[in-house]
């Protein structure tokens, strides 16, 4: 079934809309370009040197887009009234941009939304969004007006289901409120039926409880009534969950490190590293616990960054995507112009000539330094036309579809030509550095990895360029369900781009912010100190909430000494036990949470394995003891089938 359905974010979805339309004829500008494009017009810009703001520029850069008119209707428009940008620099941004279809993360949304509203158009709704029947949206409490546009323009004649829990809305940062986006969607419809899901298949009895004393003050508006988990399906473990208070993050860290081998060694290995996750609200908190286990070497347990981007596209590697475009195509003038002004002794100033002269000769920049009389006339440096030549070369010498290729290739520009300076003048430090290496060498494993599932029209490269950033990328899963074989010469601890869907591999811990897990579980989940910080804040305590619910069997929320947040430290404490009238099982009543960690003992074990539905305990393997003849074991397995 999942085959058959098409399954997408809302990027994906908008890049497949646009595609459609323009037939593959668009290209999304980075942040990187973004970047160049605002500082090259600031130098232009002579009545204004200042550069604009990014998010200002991106906003500008979306106007000039739609605007057509002559220079004395530019005279009359915002972008010159407001923003005060000259003609001719407005002019330079067209060239450079070089088409209308280019465009930033954000105006794929937008885009799209302007396609699905011109139905009757011949180039308007992609025939494959007519044809849905379905649509069902998840995590409908992060919605932003852009997205509950798409939702809007796809689903008014359809059937449309949304799901969603207004307790973890933690996008509103976004825009993603009730009023301005669900409140919007169910008026529209004639006939609506609320399903409340309360019941929870995910939180043992210990965890529900916890979980729903978070709630309390962080209550989102919403008109539909929310209420608590009022029934749990699952088991006890009878563990409370954790709340241990340490004098340092370092002390924190050493306890989560010793904690999970002690785990994993008196479970016998039943419990996996993988079953375990890290989780914090802010990446730099992530990255620091990771790094403790990372010097840690040890040679059993994995560890596994989550991502929701490739982490690399926030750093420099990001020019590496400017390299790739002048390969496949060097007439991209502002990935070309990108890069030139990276090279040693070429400023601004002489990139803005260039840039000049070839739009007067209306030529590309490439044809432009590829005009022999003007390198008669030595009006280009040599630095350019060495640059040029060394371009000419890897775009003979290389094999496209070849990922080493393609990395020797990107390696000998960025050697070369800009990248490689830009990270010496930086000084990195050997953890950086490594990171830096780290960031390459996924790229280059993810080449390998898609090279064998990429269209027959698209060059492996060409391919790279249009997904790199989309979960066909992202979800490493598709290395088993592909089938692919795995390289000899993998590099460990280097996986794919990021990825937050995998439980592949049963060696590694996971180490996640909290919006990247978001709709992911894990058996047992440590909370990192650091989330006891602004949790007057009701998104932040929203957010806790979702890293709490993550948990399916033991959860651990660290602290500092110096930390007491009162609903939550009030809560600690000895428990009275009772019976819970669905299950039968004991559960504790009054204090939820324990200030010790579990002694793991062979009963309390067997527990959590029985919760984890781990078999090889329901089958007696294990600590709790080994199977001893066949017959028992096969007694066993029927007896849990059939009765
Ligand atoms: N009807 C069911 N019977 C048994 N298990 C179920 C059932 N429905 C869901 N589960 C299990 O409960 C867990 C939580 O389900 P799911 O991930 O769908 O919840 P969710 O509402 O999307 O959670 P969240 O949005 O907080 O991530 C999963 O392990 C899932 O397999």
């Amino acid at each position: 079934m999942a085959k058959l359905v098409d399954i997408m974010t809302f990027h994906s979805f908008a890049s497949l809309v646009v595609n459609e339309k323009y037939d593959g004829d668009w290209y999304l500008l980075e942040e990187d370009q973004l970047r160049k494009l605002n500082e090259l017009v600031s130098t232009t810009n002579t009545k204004n040197k200042k550069q604009y703001s990014h998010s200002l520029f991106k906003t500008l850069l979306k106007q000039i887009r739609s605007f057509n008119g002559t220079e004395e209707e530019y005279s009359h428009s915002d972008i010159y009234l407001k923003h005060k940008l000259p003609f001719s620099a407005y002019q330079n941004i067209k060239y450079l941009v070089g088409s209308n279809n280019v465009f930033t993360y954000d105006d794929l949304l937008s885009e799209c939304h302007q396609i699905l509203t011109t139905e009757e158009h011949a180039t308007g709704k992609p025939e494959f969004v007519s044809n849905y029947k379905v649509i069902i949206v998840d995590e409908i409490q992060d919605i932003y007006p852009a997205l509950c546009n798409i939702i809007l323009d796809m689903s008014l004649d359809k059937h449309l289901t949304i799901a969603g829990d207004p307790n973890q809305s933690i996008y509103t940062f976004l825009g993603a409120e009730y009023s301005k986006n669900w409140g919007r969607i169910l008026p529209e419809f004639e006939k609506v039926e609320t399903i409340t899901l309360n019941e929870s298949f995910r939180l043992t009895p210990e965890l529900q409880r916890f979980s729903n004393s978070m709630r309390k003050g962080s209550k989102p508006r919403t008109t539909t009534t929310n209420p608590y988990f009022n029934s749990c399906v699952k088991s006890s473990v009878s563990l409370e969950p954790v709340r241990i208070s340490f004098n340092s993050q370092v002390e924190e860290y050493e306890f989560i490190y010793n904690e999970i081998e002690r785990m994993v060694n008196l479970s016998n290995n039943q419990i996996k590293y993988s079953d375990i996750a890290i989780l914090a609200f802010a990446n730099q908190d992530v990255d620091s616990c990771y790094r403790y286990f990372e010097e840690k070497q040890s040679e059993t347990m994995g560890l596994k960054r989550l991502n929701s981007t490739p982490r690399w596209l926030n750093t420099d590697i990001s020019l590496i995507l400017q390299y790739m475009k002048i390969l496949v195509d060097p007439t991209q003038s502002l990935a070309l112009l990108t890069t030139l002004s990276m090279l040693k002794g070429v400023g601004l100033t002489t990139v803005n000539s260039i840039n000049s002269a070839a739009v007067k000769l209306n030529v590309s920049v490439w044809d432009y330094i590829n005009n022999h009389e003007l390198k008669a006339s030595k009006k280009i440096s040599k630095i350019i036309l060495d640059y040029r030549d060394v371009i000419k070369d890897c775009r003979e010498s290389i094999d496209a579809n070849d990922p080493n290729s393609i990395m020797v290739a990107l390696l000998t520009l960025a050697n070369k030509y800009g990248l490689k300076q830009r990270l010496n003048k930086k000084k990195l430090n050997e953890l950086q550095l490594k990171e830096y290496e780290e960031f390459l060498t996924s790229i280059w494993m993810t080449l390998k990895k898609i090279s064998s599932f990429k269209p027959v029209d698209q060059t492996l490269l060409q391919f790279y360029l249009h997904n790199y950033n989309t979960e066909l990328i992202m979800n490493s899963k598709l290395k088993s369900t592909l089938n692919l074989t795995s390289d000899e010469d993998t590099v460990p601890n280097s996986d794919t781009e990021g990825n937050a869907n995998t439980n592949d591999y049963e060696s590694e811990v996971k180490f996640s912010t909290i919006h990247t897990a978001k709709g992911l579980e894990f058996p047992i989940v440590f909370l990192l100190s650091s989330n006891n910080d602004n949790l007057f804040i009701p998104e932040r305590k929203r957010a806790l909430y979702v890293a709490v619910t993550r948990a399916t069997t033991l959860l651990y929320f660290n602290k500092l000494n110096n930390h007491f947040v009162s609903e939550i430290d009030n809560l600690v404490g000895k428990g009275k036990q009772v019976k819970n009238g669905n299950t039968n099982e004991n559960v504790a009543i009054g204090p939820v949470m324990s200030s010790k960690p579990p002694d793991f003992n062979e009963e309390s074990m067997k527990r959590i394995l029985d919760v984890m539905g781990r078999r090889g305990n329901r089958l007696g393997l294990g600590p709790v003891g080994q199977v001893r003849n066949f017959s028992t074991l096969v007694s066993k397995i029927m007896r849990k089938r059939f009765i």
